[in-house]
């Protein structure tokens, strides 16, 4: 796993819109070969899709070769509602950037068969090969996607039960109203994640320093399903100073200096 401890918020966005970028560049995608690219929804990456779109504005890349698929949706929810991912994924990325339409890939949170979509979604996903890079948050128990703890570590994209935590934790971007909170949601599963080329995670804030703590110092288990990242060949937390408050000191040291190295040799 590498830890990129980074001061502020706003330089887990600059550092991670930058890390997108020069994927996306270094793979030179086209037509017959995208790339593939998984994206999360919430408060988190809102400032990594701003400085995407400054990063495509001044030219620096295109997603007219990119391929996304989007971690989750509620279930139950209307496309159109102002809180259905859907309508975040176009409002604070999509609208503003120059990706086909069809390249876009959302879960169906209204199909009639909800476990035929997931199916369908796995099946759209295998069809491309693999994602070459998921981009994605952490819930403040440790959740990844929508796999709440207790989520098996090898699950794929299904229907799951939000648990009460994370209804209250969203209840924010519904008036504060827990009720209002769709109760299911369809996600990616763990090993859908663990199945990309590449997963960065991005933590801001002292909210998630118990799940930065979990996904980095402690052991891999299904309660904080974070933890997964530790099987994972190739993982990138992207934090900030706050959510890294209950790690060892010692722990963030040894990144800053790895990352002081890296710097070194570029
Ligand atoms: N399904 C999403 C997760 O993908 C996200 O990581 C988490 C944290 O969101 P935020 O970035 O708003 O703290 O919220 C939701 O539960």
């Amino acid at each position: 796993m590498r830890l990129i401890p980074l001061k502020a918020s706003a330089d887990v966005g600059l550092w991670s819109a930058r890390h997108i970028v020069n994927r996306i560049n270094k793979f030179k995608p086209t037509a017959e070969r995208p790339f593939v690219l998984g994206l999360p929804t919430g408060g988190t990456p809102l400032q990594t899709y701003k400085r995407l779109i400054e990063l495509h504005q001044a030219g620096e890349v295109s997603f007219k070769n990119v391929v996304t698929f989007n971690m989750d949706e509620y279930v139950g929810l209307p496309e159109d509602h102002p809180e259905s991912y859907h309508t975040f994924m176009y409002t604070n990325f999509f609208n503003h950037v120059d990706i086909p339409r069809e390249n876009i890939n959302l879960l169906n949170g209204n199909a009639e068969d909800v476990d035929a979509e997931c199916r369908r979604y796995e099946e759209k996903i295998k069809s491309y090969g693999k994602i070459n890079l998921f981009m994605g948050g952490v819930g403040n128990d440790g959740h990844i996607a929508f796999n709440e703890p207790a989520s098996s570590l090898a699950s794929r994209t299904r229907i799951k039960t939000l648990t009460e935590d994370t209804r209250i934790a969203n209840s924010r971007f519904f008036n504060g109203d827990i009720n209002q909170v769709p109760k299911y949601a369809l996600t990616v599963g763990v090993g859908t994640l663990l199945d990309a080329e590449e997963v960065m995670i991005l933590v801001t804030g002292h909210a998630k320093a118990q799940a930065l703590q979990m996904a980095v110092e402690g052991s891999v288990n299904h309660l904080w399903t974070i933890t997964a990242l530790q099987i994972h060949p190739k993982s990138v937390v992207v934090c900030d100073e706050p959510s890294t408050m209950e790690l060892k000191v010692k722990t963030v040291k040894y990144f800053r200096e790895l990352e002081a190295e890296n710097m070194k040799q570029l």
